[in-house]
């Protein structure tokens, strides 16, 4: 019998996502999207258009007050914008998704020497399941902790391709100066002390990369590559595949596509920059679709505060007309994960 005509799928649990692709002739029950259950009020959204989602020229942040207004806007309208003029090469960029490209090419069981532990997030896998109704994600993940340094689980880092761990490392002190450009200029955008989120996350922020990798499907409108979710981070570091879309924003109710733009970085405000900001970046809502032509892969590095960290608005953003709308809380990654693959907004219950 085909194992993807088992009646009960728990199989498909413990299988990769290429794996299906590749010999499956049937979808399996677990990653059929549940339409009325999928994100509250977000269920009747319709299809969607391109997003006008604004360009920011990171090389006149400093110096042009219009494109620092140009970013607020962005992050207050959008949560997100793409950056250019970054510093970062494009040969580099393409070095950082050749090394993903190379490491999802390897066979089964190769990759599954990295494969993720019960009850860890780091390492090599697919969704992790944590209760039994939950609709599975179209994706294959390879989540590394990069930062702080000691943190690192080099049991899951891959030796092949053989400089994978040289080329992340460097892409990783990379966004450490973005992470900090970000953080700086929305402080600087709001007139507040530039160091204003910064001080709020902690001296040693933490970040993660992970590598998501959606093999093309042939029932594109049946599941999700990712269900519609907001970050927990601080900020989110997106690389987007060189050619293939699929990320979606919902604003206004509806949702729109996030376009692909050459060597661009995009970045968006996660539900402890919304906590910070008193509500006024807010987190927003995205999904992933997938196709059935390309495969896709992209690459975000989640920028969070660290998990004991106690986060909170910012003093000077609490005014008469703009009271506090967040408790001080810790947003750990458990605490969101429960709640999340439950289809709730974990930042719900930060509110006042
Ligand atoms: O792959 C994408 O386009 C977005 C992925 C995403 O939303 C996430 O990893 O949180
Ligand atoms: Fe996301």
């Amino acid at each position: 019998m085909d194992k993807c005509h088992s009646p009960v799928n728990h199989e498909s649990v413990n299988k990769q996502v290429q794996e299906i692709a590749a010999n499956c002739h049937h979808l399996p029950e677990r990653y059929i999207r549940k339409q009325d259950k999928e994100y509250g009020h977000v269920t009747n959204a319709s299809a969607s258009s391109p997003a006008n989602l604004p360009v920011i020229d990171f090389s006149l942040l400093t110096s042009s007050p219009s494109e620092l207004n140009k970013l607020k806007s962005a992050v207050i309208t959008w949560g997100c914008f793409q950056a250019i003029n970054h510093g970062i090469e494009s040969l580099f960029l393409e070095k950082v998704r050749e090394i993903g490209k190379l490491f999802f090419q390897l066979s089964a069981d190769e990759k599954k020497k990295y494969l993720r532990e019960e009850n860890d997030v780091d390492g090599y896998g697919n969704d992790m399941v944590l209760s039994d109704d939950q609709v599975l994600d179209w994706t294959d993940r390879l989540y590394l902790t990069v930062l702080p340094k000691h943190q690192r689980k080099f049991r899951f880092w891959p030796t092949n391709p053989t400089n994978f761990r040289e080329v992340l490392d460097e892409y990783c002190c990379k966004m450490e100066l973005i992470y900090e450009v970000v953080l700086k200029s929305l402080a600087r955008s709001l007139n507040l002390q530039e160091d204003s989120f910064l001080k709020q996350f902690g001296t040693t922020a933490k970040k993660s990369a992970r590598y998501n990798y959606y093999p093309s499907c042939p029932w594109p409108e049946r599941v999700l590559g990712v269900k519609p979710h907001a970050d927990s981070s601080a900020i989110t570091i997106l690389l987007q595949d060189e050619e293939v879309e699929g990320l979606q924003l919902l604003k206004d109710g509806q949702w729109v596509g996030v376009p692909v733009v050459h060597d661009a970085l995009t970045i968006n405000v996660g539900d402890q920059m919304e906590i910070v900001s008193n509500g006024i970046f807010k987190s927003p809502v995205h999904r992933v679709m997938v196709n059935s032509k390309k495969d896709r892969m992209t690459l975000a590095v989640f920028c969070p505060v660290l998990s004991d960290q106690v986060i909170g608005p910012v003093d000077e953003l609490i005014t008469e007309e703009t009271p506090r709308l967040y408790k001080n809380v810790t947003y750990s990654l458990d605490y969101f994960f429960k709640i999340y693959q439950q289809g709730g907004r974990p930042i719900d219950a930060c509110k006042i």
